[in-house]
């Protein structure tokens, strides 16, 4: 296996490998060469100038049921160091929150990771099933990221993203950004609390806005038509609940390839910030590479259709199937608390953890 990617609209698996590519303006040109079975598939990096790991392929298997997967893996694991420190994050969080105060940018998205050791090394197979079943949706992912460089080899990126970035089928478009959080309460009048007190939130709701005007604005010009509600939608996995607003558009070229929309949308105020190149900056001076994280992973056949979601509740899986970073971040607006906002990151890292076996120590780090 190179690739799979299980949602509610199916499963996709890649088969043989034909090329791999780390530029993917470079695959862009291979989608309508890989023949009538073929296509594109993997992993594009946060950022323009690190390596993406893409690959043609032969062949994509495609089922319309989701993966169903299995409980979480029977692995232990135990934090070897917090990249960096929940304190750090904090204050790097709160030192944001001026920059933006003072004009720097509107939005910043901040994140932090964990490097972790499991007891004893696990199958990507596996992992990924883990990831489908404990999810609702059946959301996983799981990309061979050797293509990246020799640096790469043998490293995977596995997760549960319940972020769309595009869909293309035929002439149409579809994206469902996030943004907006609320941590999941176990009793359900907490829950619903919990919910409602997102949905009136203005501060989320205005977190929000910056990725739905974005959006809007790259793919009005693409589309001959465009829909999407005015009201951000309440949307949940186990453990967050998040504002989401469904587009939907007709391409004006439906020749544009699910690959080249992608590449369009990528990276939106959901992971980076508003106004992008200022956030980006910030994000490159505040943090550690991201690689991966916070990128795109998906898959696009030969005729132009296909679906990328945000790489985010991911961990980058190293060769030795035992070791891996995780990630989770948050947007940070001028009205951010910067306490909220390391609770939040602790909150989205449980969606990997509770696939992977959960963790010998507290996540809160
Ligand atoms: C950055 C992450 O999530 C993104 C940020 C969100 C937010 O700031 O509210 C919500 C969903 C995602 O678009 C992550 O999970 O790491």
């Amino acid at each position: 296996m190179t690739f799979l990617l299980s949602g509610t609209h199916g499963t996709v698996r890649a088969g043989e490998v034909a090329h791999a590519f780390d530029d993917a303006r470079d695959a862009t040109h291979a989608v309508r060469e890989s023949g009538p079975e073929g296509g594109v598939v993997g992993a594009i990096s946060f950022a323009p100038g690190s390596p993406d790991a893409l690959w043609q392929v032969g062949s994509l298997a495609r089922t319309d049921e989701p993966l169903i997967g299995t409980g979480p893996l029977s692995r232990r694991w135990e934090v070897a160091e917090w990249v960096p420190a929940a304190a750090t994050h904090r204050s790097r969080v709160e030192r944001v929150v001026e920059r933006i105060r003072s004009g720097e940018a509107d939005k910043v998205v901040l994140a932090r990771a964990v490097e972790l050791v499991a007891d004893r090394p696990v199958e990507i197979d596996a992992v990924a099933a883990a990831l489908a079943g404990t999810n609702t949706d059946h959301n996983a992912f799981a990309t061979d990221l050797s293509a990246a460089g020799a640096d790469q080899t043998g490293r995977w990126l596995v997760g549960a993203s319940p972020e769309l970035l595009v869909r293309k089928v035929g002439d149409r478009v579809y994206c469902r950004p996030f943004a907006g959080s609320a941590a999941r309460q176990p009793d359900p009048d907490g829950d619903a609390a919990a919910a409602e007190g997102l949905a009136r939130s203005v501060k989320d709701q205005r977190e929000h806005r910056f990725v739905v005007e974005y959006l809007a604005s790259v793919l009005t010009p693409l589309c001959t038509r465009l829909d999407y509600p005015r009201t951000p939608e309440l949307r949940c996995t186990g453990e967050i609940w998040h504002l989401a607003t469904p587009f939907v558009g007709t391409l004006r070229d439906p020749s544009i390839t699910a690959l080249d929309l992608a590449l369009a949308l990528h990276p939106t105020p959901a992971i980076c910030g508003t106004p992008t190149r200022a956030a980006a900056a910030i994000i490159a001076e505040v943090e550690e590479p991201r690689g991966f994280y916070a990128g795109t992973v998906g898959w696009c056949d030969a005729q132009g259709d296909g679906e990328w979601m945000v790489a985010i509740r991911c961990a980058e899986l190293r060769a030795d199937r035992r070791t891996a970073r995780a990630w989770a971040g948050g947007g940070i607006v001028a009205e951010s608390d910067p306490d909220a906002e390391v609770d939040e990151t602790t909150a989205k890292f449980a969606t990997v953890m509770r696939a992977l076996g959960g963790l010998g120590v507290s996540v809160g780090g």
